[in-house]
């Protein structure tokens, strides 16, 4: 039996990975869990898996579910429920978990896979947003810890399946696959008067809000980016992305030979979440079959990063180096916050996300504090403004 923890049960990952763990309930069990406002499904999580702990953010969501779990009449119930950052990294410490399954959304998911790493856990990371902001030091501390890091974001998946097969292969670049998200082909003049509704409509994935905007924008391809540079140790030359609007590559490998090796499947994240939690080994399951006759065509175009600012943000945020991804990380944040929010237009947030760069002078990360005090920066500049 494998022992895991998930942080952010009740988002898009979250379920998915309980979808995994009904799959193969002989091989997985769910030790802790945690949420933020959905304290429903937390309850029905609760009864369904038994986890020893459950971690609520938020204090008074988390005294509501004790008093729905102390009424409950299902007795077997021994779940013990925390709250706010602490609880967090006791579900990510968890003594008994072996995998951690970072599944929140956003830079709240940095402490926590800290304190996994530290105990030497195997992270399989979907928070992307972690490595975006501690890069380097992250994997540093990985390596210092022993710490695993599995990718669970599907192109990452992707491309450490290629690696895998091929270790210690000299490589000559990643080949990172982008749908182009809802707005592909279309220009500025277009995205002036783009909605949150139309947004949100991703055409392949069913993923959280803030992914989902991430996507429309290319930010996620941005984030994408940063988070292959540090995973994989390349040069930012070395990653070329690819819009391929039909997201059945995930991504590939061009290796020194000019040989190009690529994993495709369709966009299911059960299948990278599997991977993940069953690494080094691949086991069966009742998932969908990938038929190339049913897709058809697989296409592929150049990213427009002209009328997408945020992907060439990204990249130039990698030149700079030491804390300007995480300053670019936390304006996003903030910015498509005000986007969900409609506060602002959504060509306001590539705008916001570059005049908060310019504005930054990047330091060397030496602690996770130095990340956090950027990002308590870039949010106040921006919400002063
Ligand atoms: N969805 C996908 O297909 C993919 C997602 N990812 C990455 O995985 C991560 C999760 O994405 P996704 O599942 O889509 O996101 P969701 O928005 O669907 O889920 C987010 C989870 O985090 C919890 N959460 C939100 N805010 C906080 C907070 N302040 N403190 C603690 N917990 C919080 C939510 O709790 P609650 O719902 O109870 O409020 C929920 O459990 C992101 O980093 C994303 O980039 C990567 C690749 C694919
Ligand atoms: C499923 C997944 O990994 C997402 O990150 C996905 O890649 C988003 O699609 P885009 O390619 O549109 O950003
Ligand atoms: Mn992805």
């Amino acid at each position: 039996m494998k022992y895991i923890s998930i942080l952010g049960s009740t988002g898009s990952i979250g379920t998915q990975t309980l979808d995994v763990v009904r799959e193969h309930h002989n091989e997985l069990k769910v030790c802790a869990i945690t949420g933020n406002n959905n304290i429903d499904l937390l309850e029905k999580q609760i009864i369904e898996f038994n986890p020893e702990l459950c971690c609520v953010m938020n204090e008074k969501n988390a005294l509501k579910l004790k008093k729905k779990i102390d009424s409950s009449l299902n007795s077997n119930i021994k779940t013990e429920i925390v709250y706010g950052m602490n609880g967090l990294i006791s579900a990510a410490e968890y003594y008994k978990s072996e995998i951690i399954v970072t599944a929140v959304s956003g830079m709240i998911g940095l402490k926590p896979t800290v304190a996994a790493i530290k105990k030497g856990k195997t992270i399989a990371l979907a928070n992307k947003e972690t490595l975006v902001t501690g890069g380097e030091y992250i994997m540093n501390l990985a390596k210092k810890y022993n710490s695993l890091i599995l990718p669970v974001d599907s192109e990452h998946s992707a491309i450490f399946q290629c690696l895998m097969a091929n270790d210690n292969k000299e490589i000559n670049k990643i080949v990172l696959t982008a749908s182009g998200g809802p707005f592909r082909g279309r220009n500025l003049e277009f995205l002036k008067n783009v909605t949150l509704e139309d947004a949100l409509k991703h055409p392949n994935w069913s993923m959280g809000k803030k992914i989902t905007i991430d996507s429309s924008t290319l930010m996620n391809k941005g984030l994408e980016v940063i988070e292959a540079k540090f995973l994989f140790d390349v040069q930012p030359e070395q990653i070329e992305v690819v819009v391929h609007p039909q997201s059945i590559i995930h991504s590939g490998i061009e290796f020194c030979d000019h040989s190009t090796i690529a994993q495709l499947g369709l966009p299911d994240m059960k299948v990278p979440i599997q991977f993940a939690l069953f690494y080094p080994n691949r086991v069966k399951n009742s998932y969908k079959s990938l038929s190339l006759f049913d897709i058809g065509k697989l296409t592929f175009e150049k990213a427009d990063t002209n009328t997408f600012k945020c992907l060439r943000l990204a990249f130039e945020s990698l030149k700079i180096k030491g804390t300007m991804p995480a300053v670019l990380n936390a304006a996003n944040e903030t910015a498509v916050d005000l986007f969900l929010n409609k506060k602002i237009s959504f060509l306001d947030i590539g705008n916001i996300n570059e005049s908060i760069m310019l504005k930054h002078s990047a330091v060397k990360i030496d602690s996770v504090e130095t990340i956090l005090e950027v990002e308590e920066w870039t949010k106040r500049t921006i919400l002063e403004h």
